[in-house]
């Protein structure tokens, strides 16, 4: 059966083709973005069984032009929300805001009438993500098929002259039940599957994504692994980093952690690599002979094909990481936000008018030397990664030799007591304004949820030495994703709760926090899973459920997505925060790379729909946000492990200047209060802000 998907760049899309194939395998789905649909694709419509258009941002009156031709054929067509209102409006109905709260990201109790496409249905959960109703529905061409029990609005009509159908609420959410069934009905009583195949011209044209490379390849490393007697981390790299040495470290510093890991750029093997994309320019340094080779395009693609030249075999099957890629990936290292670090350099505020080249959109750094930590065990592990033709060099006896006393655990600090730092934030008036203007984009239909962050300038009074800063972080905010980077452009200190996704063996697991509660000495876990079990939370993190589903139905095998339970509540050093935990599997020569690459910025960090989120958000909001919402973690030189973490809770600062930034926000729904966000904004800038002031 063949079906022509019409993706009006909503974050469900994949879901929608998903839920397709669930129904039979032998469906092909060309998925085309609606506003770039091919002459070839119109001149051989007739060759689908059947047509989908999905949901989308805006008013049905932006698509009509090109959606109304579908609505011409007598082709048998599903519209989906956008695509509801889309036929609808066709037939002349009125498409309109709600007179009432719109119900994004909460499902509803709707009625059918049993007949048609809900044939032996009576009763469904419909999830709603729409501000645009259809009213004035003219009955002598569209029979209503379903409506809804709270509200008695129209959720689903089918034309009484062609093979039409439209729903309103979204069929392929996690919330919504008994969708099979629709769609089966759908499909197998209207679609009369014809057996041709699709001309080939056709049947390879299609917006999913491939992976970068085939990372196939032969190995070009062996891990070598020494372990050594015990040493706490932390005392170690207090004792051992200097001003001007890179390294990188992820410390799993939630009681009671499990892996850390400490990253060197001091062997032979060794780079650092940086993405500017104001000039769409990868460069990769050499970090003994500092020789540069940059590639013209973006660092996802370029890392790509550098890991799959730098794959490695050996070491330790238990340990997460043997050597490889650490470090950052900066909210605007994507296709999708038009800004870049570069604006910093156009003297924005406080900043110094560096030049642009200084200001990188990501950074990180192939590792040849590490120290893994596991911290259960209390065992350490030294691990090199080596050329058959390399000698290994016992390169960490320098550095222990150069500790002699590893074992204390003093959280001692350089530097005298730092007085309070001038801070740059977004007063209550400007920030409660910008809560009302994202509302207001909620309720035309652009969006369903905006997550808006605030950008925060913290000026020490005097230069603070950022592995002490750190250290102060870390005391007041023990987080299971916590870490400090020091690359050349880039210094960072991690404090985030929030992974975003962890891949091993061809898993995915996404685990995106919406829904955060201040820890007082009142609330413990039984009462934080009782205020934050609300709807608007639950209803914030329905949104990014479906969402981060869309991202991995890009590559992931079909039928392999999978949320065990919808919402868990953690447990966090300042915060309690509702989470739920998505799952699902890629195969070769997929990596979690490419799932990385195309599930990125985190959907928590944009809300949804992504695309047209990123967009009002970037105007909403005055400075890029940097390394800010980007992810943090590494990419093991396996290929086959990694995991990232969603900047937050952190701060991070370019070239040493001695200006640190702390982003901060949070989820704006239709349920949202502006005072309740700004407080919730301020919570979150707490987590680490106090850092720059205190002692320890
Ligand atoms: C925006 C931030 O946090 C994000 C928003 C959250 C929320 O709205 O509850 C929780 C975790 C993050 O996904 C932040 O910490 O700055
Ligand atoms: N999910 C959608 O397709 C939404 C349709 C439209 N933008 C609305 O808000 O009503």
């Amino acid at each position: 059966m063949r079906i022509l998907v019409v993706d009006c760049y909503d974050s469900y899309t994949y879901n929608v083709c998903d839920m397709l194939q669930r129904i039979s395998k032998d469906i092909h789905i060309v998925l085309v973005h609606w506003d770039k649909i091919a002459e070839k694709i119109w001149s051989n419509l007739h060759v689908f069984d059947a047509i989908v258009i999905g949901p989308g941002p805006g008013h049905p009156n932006d698509y009509s032009a090109v959606l109304n031709k579908f609505w011409e054929t007598n082709i048998p067509t599903l519209g989906i929300c956008l695509g509801f209102q889309s036929l609808c409006l066709y037939y002349g109905a009125t498409v309109e805001k709600m007179s009432t709260l719109p119900w994004h990201g909460r499902a509803a109790t709707v009625i059918t009438t049993g007949e048609s496409i809900y044939q032996g249905v009576s009763e469904v959960k419909g999830m709603r993500y729409h501000s645009l109703y259809a009213h004035n529905i003219p009955v002598k061409d569209l029979t209503i098929l379903a409506t809804t029990k709270e509200d008695n609005l129209a959720v689903a009509v089918q034309a009484k002259r062609a093979p039409h159908y439209g729903i309103l609420y979204h069929p392929e959410s996690i919330c919504s039940t008994h969708s099979q069934t629709v769609i089966n009905n759908f499909l197998l009583h209207v679609v009369k599957p014809s057996t041709a195949d699709l001309p080939t011209s056709i049947s390879s044209y299609n917006v999913r994504p491939t992976p970068f490379v085939d990372y196939s390849v032969q190995p070009c490393f062996k891990v070598c692994t020494q372990e050594l007697s015990w040493f706490d981390p932390l005392s170690f790299i207090e004792k051992i980093e200097r001003d001007n040495s890179f390294f990188c470290f992820l410390d799993s510093a939630k009681e009671p952690g499990e892996f850390s890991m400490l990253g060197f750029t001091t062997g032979p093997n060794a780079y650092t690599i940086h993405y500017q994309k104001s000039i769409d320019e990868t460069t990769f340094t050499h970090c003994v002979s500092q020789q540069q080779n940059k590639k013209p395009y973006n660092i996802w693609k370029a890392v790509a094909e550098f890991m799959s030249e730098r794959k490695a075999v050996g070491g330790l099957k238990q340990l997460p990481f043997h050597g490889g890629l650490m470090g950052v990936l900066g909210y605007e290292a994507n296709e999708m936000t038009k800004k870049s670090a570069s604006e910093y350099s156009r003297g924005l505020n406080a900043f110094a008018s560096k030049t642009a080249e200084s200001y990188v959109d990501a950074e990180l750094a192939f590792v040849d030397r590490s120290f893994v930590f596991d911290l259960v065990q209390k065992r350490v592990y030294a691990q090199t990664l080596i050329k058959e033709e390399q000698t290994l060099e016992n390169w960490w006896d320098e550095l222990l030799l150069s500790d002699s006393d590893a074992t204390s655990n003093s959280l001692s600090h350089k530097g005298d007591q730092p007085k309070t730092p001038t801070v740059t934030i977004s007063d209550r008036k400007s920030y409660c304004k910008k809560v009302q203007d994202c509302q207001s984009y909620l309720l035309s239909g652009d969006s369903y949820e905006l997550c808006l962050t605030d950008h925060i300038l913290v000026q020490p009074s005097k230069s603070i030495h950022d592995f002490d800063l750190y250290k102060r972080i870390r005391n007041h905010n023990p987080a299971s994703y916590a870490g400090f980077m020091r690359l050349p452009h880039i210094t960072h200190l991690s404090a985030s709760p929030e992974r975003f996704c962890k891949f091993e063996n061809g898993h995915c697991h996404f685990s995106p926090i919406k829904g955060t509660l201040k820890r007082t000495p009142t609330t413990n876990i039984e009462v934080a899973k009782e205020t934050l079990l609300n709807v608007k939370d639950s209803s914030e993190l329905n949104m990014i459920i479906d969402l981060i589903r869309n991202d991995l139905y890009q590559l992931a095998t079909v039928n392999s997505v999978s949320v065990p339970q919808l919402y868990s509540v953690e447990e966090h050093p300042t915060v309690y925060s509702l989470v739920s935990h998505i799952y699902g599997d890629i195969k070769a020569p997929t990596t979690g790379w490419d799932v990385l690459a195309h599930s990125f910025p985190p959907g928590s960090m944009t809300g949804a729909p992504k695309l047209r989120s990123i967009q009002l958000l970037e105007e909403l909001e005055s400075l890029p946000r940097g390394v800010y919402s980007g992810i943090f973690g590494y990419w093991d030189a396996s290929l086959e492990k990694g995991e990232f973490s969603v900047i937050i809770r952190s701060t991070f600062r370019y070239h040493n200047e001695n200006i640190w930034h702390i982003g901060a926000g949070g989820a704006i729904t239709v349920l949202s209060t502006p005072d309740g966000e700004f407080d919730e904004m301020l919570l979150k800038v707490n987590s680490v802000l106090p850092a720059f002031s205190k002692s320890n």
